[in-house]
């Protein structure tokens, strides 16, 4: 894993003005990105989000999924804490890109749920890796976190790789008619530690523009 940290610059957004910090995998080429607020370099756990690439879900405002609502809610949180981090990893549709997403999405059209769509299409539930975690944890200087987080495994695999995850915090936000579905799935097949009711729902605004 050789990750290269190559620059960083000022990034307003409506929560706070972060720093955006570029690197790029040189093994595969991709480039990847952290937001830091604050100083993270400090000895106390620094609460963060390891989040993965969702772009129908995080830029066009997709129903289909949680991760727009929690890239926006980890952003929140991290300015109202005014100190925090947020590692996006460019690893689209749980590893197996944007075009087998969407190949994917077309199955659950059909009815497979997301871990039956990813089964028939060949792949794993989820083929996303974390191995570049620690070396752009490394560079930020963060030597602890507070992860948000409903999904034990990933717990588990960046524990594996070597991240200091101190502790889970939930991130429940976002549930609607069109992921209630997804979203238990998640909780029965994939182990996410969530109950529908824990949810904040999408508002009925955002619903019902989307519908
Ligand atoms: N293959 C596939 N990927 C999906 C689907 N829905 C969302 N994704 C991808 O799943 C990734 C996010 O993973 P999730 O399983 O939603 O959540 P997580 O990151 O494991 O857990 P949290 O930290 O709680 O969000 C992103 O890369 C999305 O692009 C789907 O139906 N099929
Ligand atoms: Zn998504």
């Amino acid at each position: 894993m050789t990750i290269r940290f190559i620059a960083a610059s000022r990034l307003p957004t409506p929560w706070a003005t972060f720093t955006l910090h570029g690197f790029e995998d040189e093994a595969t080429g991709k480039d990847h990105v952290a937001l830091t607020l604050g100083d993270v370099s400090g000895d106390a756990p620094v609460l963060g989000r390891v989040h993965s690439e969702c772009l129908t879900g995080d830029a066009l405002f997709s129903m289909r999924c949680d991760c727009g609502y929690q890239l926006q809610e980890a952003l929140k949180r991290i300015a109202e804490q005014g100190c925090g981090v947020l590692l996006y990893l460019r690893q689209e549709g749980r590893g197996i890109g944007l075009l087998n997403k969407i190949r994917a999405y077309h199955l659950q059209d059909g009815g497979a749920d997301t871990v039956e769509a990813n089964e028939q299409l060949g792949f794993g539930a989820d083929m996303r890796r974390y191995d570049l975690c620690v070396p752009m944890l490394d560079h930020l200087g963060v030597k602890a976190l507070r992860l948000m987080t409903n999904n034990p495994r990933k717990v588990d695999a960046l524990s594996r790789d070597g991240v200091n995850v101190v502790e889970r915090v939930g991130l429940t936000t976002g549930l609607n008619p069109h992921n209630e579905h997804y979203l238990s799935t998640k909780a029965g097949k994939l182990g996410h530690m969530m109950t529908l009711g824990d949810f904040t729902p999408a508002s009925a605004v955002d619903i019902e523009r989307k519908r």
